[in-house]
């Protein structure tokens, strides 16, 4: 039978710890509520002893969130405990998650204690906030480099003094998945009443283990797992939402259920990556831009016969709309025609073979291959007259910054201008007011290519049009330049039936 698997997500609180990555209150109350219409069941709200600033995150967000429980954190130390029960003075159902360390390096050289000093202060712990809340989790600090039969005696009494949850990190991202199992099935076999609390993972992902070894605890008895969206948290990160859930979906022997609502994903991963500033690298899995994204000519023409012959996971299961067939080199003839078709050119046999030979030359020679390339390419079977080229941008800032573009679309030249916030906000305007494509823009990245203040600027850009998105990429030392050549990049790539030219 099945079971509840809790879902812990301490994306404001360890993911948060990621330098950059600092919320306002203002910005956590937007994360918490989407997490909790995502389905999580307990949200990791903060430190509060750390900061002022976040005391004030956990009383607000406990304010604002209905559903999920709010969890504070502390030390094993009294007035972390005290403020962590304050700042959850308004939650609906309040957690204080207190703990300490118990590997022989944190108890001998981070505490400078000794292991029998430790239970004793873990005990306590979880007394006095017990005194605060009914709601307690321990944590047993880098309990995946801790002997085992201290770690089962700490976590036997901390149960004994009122913890109802037992939080087993692997704080360092040392274990292998086999061994953080063994941990979390030894505590089941070794601790007499480990039926009393819900045993708890916590990986980091030092090693790229995290989601494997939360999943090997999983597989072993653990039925709380913490962890964070996009997978970010101290150093190499913390284990991924995303993936966890998605694993446990994909594979129906685990038996454990999670309330997750899974087509909200994609949207919360944008969130956070949006408001914590912190791209998602391409390919991270579940919700990396190529995660559904096939570029070779066997894989390509296998997803477009059959989807499930290269992909374990409905895009839409995840909230991506849809999969993408990017053309590059090592394309075949189906995902050129595939390609071909969506600009309303529908080519077989004979000719599709002649213009393959021809995209072949090309592709070996760009990297990128858009609609302005395949157009010229069959440029013989049709005639294009929507193609977008960037001629000129130039703009000036007296008091009000203005901007002056010059585009050719097929053969007619356009002029127009444009105020904006920002130079690149106005050059957009600027082709917005010539090209009159309804997209919206989602995703704007600006990144520098190295260091230095003659760099090149790399922008990767992301519009929707309704709900399909396109992509533009662009480098340059201008950045303005870079955004513009972004932005009529995607625009390029929007179907000729779906652009309106002025
Ligand atoms: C594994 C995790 O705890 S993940 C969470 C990590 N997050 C953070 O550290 C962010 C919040 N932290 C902070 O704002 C600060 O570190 C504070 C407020 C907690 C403490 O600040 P300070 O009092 O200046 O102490 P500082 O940060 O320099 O050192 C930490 C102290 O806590 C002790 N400590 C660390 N963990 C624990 C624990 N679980 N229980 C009891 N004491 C602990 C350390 O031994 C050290 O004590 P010492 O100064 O007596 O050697
Ligand atoms: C505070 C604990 C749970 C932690 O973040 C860790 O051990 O990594």
């Amino acid at each position: 039978m099945s079971e509840k698997l809790w879902i812990f997500d301490t994306t404001l609180r360890d993911g948060e710890q990621v330098p950059g990555c600092q919320l306002n209150t203002q910005e956590k109350i937007v994360v918490a509520k989407a997490l909790e219409e995502l389905g999580v069941d307990i949200i990791e709200a903060g430190f509060p002893i750390s900061s002022p600033g976040d005391f004030n995150s956990v009383l607000e967000i406990s304010k604002a969130v209905t559903n999920p429980i709010i969890c504070a954190l502390s030390r094993a130390v009294e007035k972390d405990i005290e403020v962590a029960a304050a700042s959850l003075q308004y939650a609906k159902k309040g957690r204080i998650h207190t703990g300490i360390g118990v590997s022989p390096y944190h108890i001998q050289y981070k505490l400078r204690s000794t292991p029998d000093a430790i239970i004793e202060r873990a005990v306590q712990a979880v007394k006095y906030a017990k005194s605060f809340v009914e709601d307690v989790e321990f944590y047993a600090e880098d309990a995946g480099r801790a002997e085992m039969e201290f770690l089962a005696r700490i976590v036997e009494k901390a149960i004994k003094a009122g913890a109802t949850v037992i939080n087993i990190p692997d704080t360092t991202g040392y274990c292998l998945p086999e061994q953080y199992g063994a941990i979390i099935r030894y505590l089941r076999e070794n601790v007499s009443n480990i039926d009393k609390a819900i045993l708890a993972t916590h990986c980091h992902n030092d090693l790229g283990m995290a989601t494997a070894n939360t999943i090997a605890g999983v597989q072993n008895g653990a039925r709380q797992v913490e962890v964070t969206i996009n997978g970010i948290g101290e150093r190499a990160g913390n284990t991924s939402m995303e993936e966890v859930v998605m694993a446990i979906k994909c594979h129906h022997d685990i038996p454990v259920f999670t309330n997750i609502n899974t087509p909200l994903i994609y949207g919360t991963s944008r969130l956070i990556s949006k408001l914590m500033n912190m791209p998602v690298q391409p390919n991270k899995a579940i919700v990396g831009r190529n995660a559904f994204a096939h570029s070779s000519g066997i894989h390509q023409d296998g997803v477009l016969k059959h989807r499930e012959n290269y992909e374990i996971i409905d895009p839409k299961e995840v909230g991506v709309l849809e999969s993408s067939i990017v053309l590059t080199a090592r394309s075949g003839r189906a995902a050129l025609k595939h390609h071909l078709d969506a600009l309303g050119v529908h080519l077989e046999g004979e000719e599709l073979r002649e213009v393959y030979e021809a995209f072949l030359i090309v592709a070996d020679s760009k990297r990128d291959i858009g609609p302005k390339d395949l157009l010229s390419l069959v440029g013989k079977y049709i005639e294009d007259s929507t193609f977008i080229e960037l001629v000129k941008v130039s703009y000036e800032s007296n008091g009000t910054i203005k901007a002056n573009v010059e585009l050719k679309v097929g053969e007619k030249t356009h002029f127009a201008t444009s105020e904006g916030n920002g130079p690149v906000d106005a050059v957009l305007k600027a082709i917005e007011k010539i090209v009159k494509p309804q997209v919206e823009l989602e995703e704007f990245l600006i990144q520098a290519i190295t260091a230095g203040s003659d760099d090149q600027a790399k922008v990767h850009m992301r519009l929707m049009q309704g709900e399909r998105p396109y992509y533009g990429f662009s480098s340059n030392t201008d950045i303005v330049l870079a955004s513009a050549e972004a932005f009529v990049d995607a625009l390029n790539k929007i179907p000729v039936k779906d652009k309106v030219i002025l």
